[in-house]
């Protein structure tokens, strides 16, 4: 019996034989063309619009979320400019197949270099070129295996065209050797769903027809299971979705201390979701993300308007301001000079002092937004902050424009460490554990390779969370978790015996980590901290963590 270890993203069980889905489509050769450029044109934008129109009726077969992704792929393939470069390849003697090839490359640069959530389509736009080039060559185009008998899915990555029309009587399961929590396909996995697991290791090497267990909520796939570990994994799914029924109401411990659960978002239209899975506010309002792609800012009424949507809809919202810079460049932000490391360059905090204009417009209309709301429906927070002198500028910057609770992220180890000063300077802390492993691991957040030495379940994370929440604590303020640690159930449990107040995260996870808090009282959190703490591993720590939980195994965790 082997293991592999990857993210799960929808929770669920399936079992089944695998069947691996070589995805790989050659890069074609870069051989010249002899022959007319006209028609070979021809046939390169024929091949794209034949692929926009089966995206297009694979959009109108496949409905919901999947709809709008397909129909914008359908959008990718027809786009003038690209065939416009096409064009241009062609005449300068490439063949069809490389110009798309070609013209696909330059897009690709644009979307990896852009936001997260940009970089996150880059799979699409590489399944267009694919499907686009296999005709061209007249190759198979690749995609989900045609099969009867139930199987699980095994690919390098699934492209939204292939995942809409997977029939979930048919795949039980599907796991992608790459592929990240925010990918498409784990967001329509779970729309769906159907149990998957993303980014895990080995997947590929699987042979066609071995029988696996994959468990989605705990990222564990079992080749050749014990029919004893198949129910084991069974209940435990129907314990899972039991206690996550049953725990309703604001987020507190088995002993009723409270432990506040917030969703974080990225805009009006995540409003909806979060209210749905029961978030009591709002922990995190990535504000750049309404700003993603565009040329120039929002209109200050623009920016009211979005703000002002949110603070109706919560009674308690953190603004974070524009956290601009490495994975999320603005164009209207720029840094001082091209950086060879963006994540350690001009970012955050330290882009809006280059441009102080900007932070004075944001607060001027968080301030307008919130006019009329009771005083402490806002807080608004500032990211990549490294110490006491920053807070107390970002401080000073919310007094005057009437802001009156202002906080910090501490996502910089500097901060983490020092965190006792800063609180002096500040109203609340929120700790994004996203960036405060990229930069205590020293280990670059895009860096895929690298995904195992940022576990947050790592000490060294562990103590500058701790040292951070006894400095809140210590100076009476607040301080809440924002980053993805917080969706971790078992975590969220560990933050509330490190001290921390209050708990962000994406909508979905909201109702298990509310399920882990309700089943322990505030000392076994402590417990659990503790014994997290005193590990020398990541994996010591989650199993010592574990071990002080003791309703863990009812709610299959
Ligand atoms: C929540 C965080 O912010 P972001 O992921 O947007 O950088 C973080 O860094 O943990
Ligand atoms: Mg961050």
């Amino acid at each position: 019996m082997r293991e592999l270890l990857g993210t799960g993203v929808s929770s669920g069980v399936g079992v089944g034989p695998v069947r691996v889905v070589s995805d790989t489509v050659p890069e074609p050769p870069a051989e010249p063309f002899v022959g007319d450029p006209l028609a070979e044109t021809e046939r390169a934008l024929a091949a794209l619009e034949a692929v926009g129109r089966e995206l297009e009726s694979r959009a109108q077969t496949a409905g919901g979320e999947a709809r709008d992704m397909l129909a914008a792929q359908a959008l990718m393939a027809r786009d003038p400019d690209l065939a416009g470069e096409i064009r241009i390849g062609i005449s300068a003697g490439l063949t069809a197949a490389r110009a798309v090839y070609e013209s696909f490359g330059f897009y690709r640069e644009l979307l990896s270099g852009a936001s997260d959530y940009m970089s996150a389509r880059v799979s699409d736009l590489d399944d267009v070129r694919d499907r686009a080039v296999a005709r061209l060559m007249s190759l198979a185009v690749p995609g989900a295996p045609e099969s009867d008998e139930p199987y699980v899915l095994i690919t390098r990555d699934l492209a939204p065209a292939d995942l809409a029309l997977l029939d979930p009587r048919r795949v039980v399961a599907f796991v992608t050797e790459e592929g990240g929590p925010i990918g498409h396909t784990a967001i329509l996995a779970r729309a769906m769903g159907i149990p998957a697991i993303v980014s895990c290791p080995g997947a590929l090497e699987l042979k066609d027809g071995e029988r696996v267990l994959v468990d989605g909520a705990s990222g564990r796939l079992t080749v050749d299971p014990e029919d004893g570990q198949i129910s084991r994994a069974r209940a435990a799914e129907r314990a899972r979705a039991e206690a996550v029924g049953s725990a309703t109401g604001p987020g507190r411990t088995k002993d009723g201390h409270p432990v506040p659960l917030l969703a974080n978002i990225g805009g009006p239209k995540d409003v909806d979701r979060a209210l749905a899975s029961g978030a009591e506010g709002v922990g995190l309002f990535r504000s750049e993300y309404l700003f993603l792609d565009r040329e120039v800012p929002l209109t200050e009424e623009q920016q009211i308007a979005a703000y002002r949507e949110v603070l109706e809809a919560f009674p308690r919202v953190v603004v974070r301001v524009l956290d601009a810079g490495a994975d999320k460049p603005l164009p209207f932000l720029p840094p001082a000079a091209v950086e060879p490391n963006p994540a350690l360059g001009e970012r955050g905090l330290r882009l809006l002092r280059r441009h102080p204009h900007v932070l004075r417009g944001q607060l001027r209309a968080l301030a307008k937004a919130a006019e009329g709301l009771p005083a402490d429906r806002l807080r608004v927070m500032a990211p990549m902050v490294t110490d006491a002198e920053e807070a107390r500028l970002f401080t000073a910057a919310c007094r005057e424009a009437g802001l009156m609770q202002a906080g910090i992220m501490i996502e910089v180890p500097a901060a983490a460490i020092r965190a006792r000063d800063i609180a002096e300077e500040v109203d609340f802390f929120s700790l994004g554990t996203n960036d405060l492993a990229q930069y205590v691991f020293a280990v670059d957040r895009q860096v895929t390779s690298l995904t195992r030495l940022q576990d947050p379940w790592r000490p060294a994370l562990l103590d500058l969370m701790a040292f951070a929440a006894e400095a809140a604590v210590g100076a009476g303020k607040g301080c809440g978790v924002c980053g993805e640690a917080a969706a971790d159930p078992v975590m969220a449990c560990v933050l509330a015996g490190l001290g921390v107040t209050s708990l962000s995260m994406s909508a979905p996870s909201l109702p298990l980590v509310r399920a882990a808090l309700a089943a322990h009282t505030l000392d076994e959190c402590r417990a659990a901290a503790a014994a997290a703490r005193a590990a020398r591993t990541e994996s010591q720590a989650r199993q010592a963590a574990r071990a002080a939980l003791p309703a863990l195994e009812t709610l299959g965790l």
